[in-house]
């Protein structure tokens, strides 16, 4: 039943860069993902960035995310993630092969969260290399680039 998302598990770590419409500069941030699972029909994840500098040091601790990627008898997904940022985002998805792509369903903000009204990311696994890409609908800007990342599983 995992086997649309066993291209994921393990402990991924890597770079990405970000951007958005209302940030003065893009930038750059190293991330460790993990994937892991207890035999069930669904998927452990936790995420966590650092933002860098241009020589690739480590400068303040950025995004973290923490949730569930279930996967559905007829090998959908839907998947549950919570930000420290008071953002509670639910998606639905499907993988295709070394492809993941999963779109919000809802997100539901606290009061003081960021107004996020949408949200897409695809996993890509090739060659030993997932890429992460994430786009976002936000603080009034339509659906667009706010993340890629290239990560390598951890030895
Ligand atoms: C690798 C993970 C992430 C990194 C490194 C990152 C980095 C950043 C940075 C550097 C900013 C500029 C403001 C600041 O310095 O805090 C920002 C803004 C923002 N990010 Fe992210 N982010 C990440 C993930 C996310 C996720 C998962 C979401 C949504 C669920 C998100 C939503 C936003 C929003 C709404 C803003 C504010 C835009 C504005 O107010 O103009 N970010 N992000």
């Amino acid at each position: 039943m995992l086997r649309p998302v066993l291209p994921l598990l393990g402990r991924w770590h890597g770079r990405g860069q970000g951007e958005y419409p209302t940030l003065e500069k893009d930038f750059r941030y190293e991330q460790e993902i993990t994937f892991s699972h207890d035999g069930r029909p669904f998927l452990r994840y936790e995420a966590r960035a650092w933002l860098i500098n241009d020589s690739g040091t480590p400068v303040r601790p950025a995004g973290r995310e923490a949730g569930w990627w279930r996967v559905t008898p007829d090998a959908s997904l839907e998947v549950v993630l919570a930000h420290p940022t008071g953002i509670v985002e639910t998606y639905v998805g499907h993988a295709s092969g070394a492809e993941i792509e999963i779109e919000t369903k809802d997100v539901a903000l606290t009061p003081l969260a960021k107004e996020v009204t949408g949200t897409r990311r695809r996993y890509t696994v090739r060659a030993g290399e997932m890429t992460v890409v994430h786009d976002m609908a936000a603080v009034g800007q339509p659906l667009q680039h706010h993340l890629t990342t290239h990560l390598r599983l951890r030895p």
